[in-house]
């Protein structure tokens, strides 16, 4: 199947934390926030062994339903076997200490999902360089200081993000410390969506922070994102 375009499914893109979803389990997170609104899901988890993790990607493949794309953060080899294992399961996301995204797609193919993160105008660059189709999206941040990634880039603000996104050919979903306060101005800064971690993986009712978000994000503004 062709990969999706990103303009469907970037919009509110949410990434799991198994410790922040706990003690309820990641797929019972995503199921909810799959029904409420999200438009992708990232299977993130920095813990898991690979053997767990495929068991975690096909969990949140099967609680997606085929709803929305499901994408595994860093592993390319967990991509590969949840799909060997009949898991569907849509690409990966990497970042800029991950396989190399030229590499990364030719090992997962044109009909792959294939992120990629940048934090500078430099790796915004760098990503422009390689050849079409490399890559889909780029995603952005940190927006803002977070606790969910200890490790990272230096928070731009929306300013910052406005300013590496207007330099970016492809579209661009903001990370970070992201809720719904920050979606009328993300979107007037270009992004083509909010990539939320703790906002509904942490939430006390994971739908309605969902539905939140989707009607905040969805709120009229002066500027259509890409
Ligand atoms: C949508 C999205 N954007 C950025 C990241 C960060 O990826 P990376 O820089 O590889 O850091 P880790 O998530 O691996 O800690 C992301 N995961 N998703
Ligand atoms: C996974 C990730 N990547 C980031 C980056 O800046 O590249 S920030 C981040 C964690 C975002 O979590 P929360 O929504 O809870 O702040
Ligand atoms: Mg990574």
């Amino acid at each position: 199947m062709p990969r999706p375009a990103p303009a469907q499914y970037l919009p509110l893109y949410l990434v799991t934390d198994t410790a922040l979803c706990a003690p309820r389990a990641v797929a019972d997170v995503v199921a909810a926030a799959v029904a409420a609104g999200v438009t992708c899901v990232q299977v993130r988890d920095k813990h898991a062994g690979g053997r767990d993790l495929v068991s975690l990607v096909a969990a949140v493949a099967r609680a997606a339903e085929g709803r929305v794309p499901v994408l595994v953060d860093d592993r390319v080899d967990v991509y590969l076997a949840a799909r060997e294992l009949g898991a569907r399961v849509d690409g990966v996301h990497v970042g800029q200490s991950d396989l190399p995204a030229g590499a990364v797609r030719r090992i997962v193919g044109v009909d792959a999902v294939v992120g990629l993160s940048a934090a500078t105008p430099g790796q915004v660059a760098a990503a422009h360089a390689l050849p079409a189709g490399t890559v889909d999206y780029l995603g952005i941040g940190a927006v803002h200081a977070t606790a969910t990634k200890p490790d990272h880039p230096a928070p731009l603000g929306v300013e910052g993000f406005a300013t590496l996104a207007a330099g970016a050919d492809l579209p661009c979903v903001a990370i970070g410390g992201i809720t719904t306060a920050d979606a009328a101005a993300l979107r007037a800064a270009g992004a083509a969506g909010m990539a939320v971690v703790s906002a509904i993986c942490a939430a006390a009712d994971p739908a309605a922070s969902t539905r939140d978000l989707a009607e905040a994000w969805r709120a009229p503004t002066g500027r259509r994102s890409r």
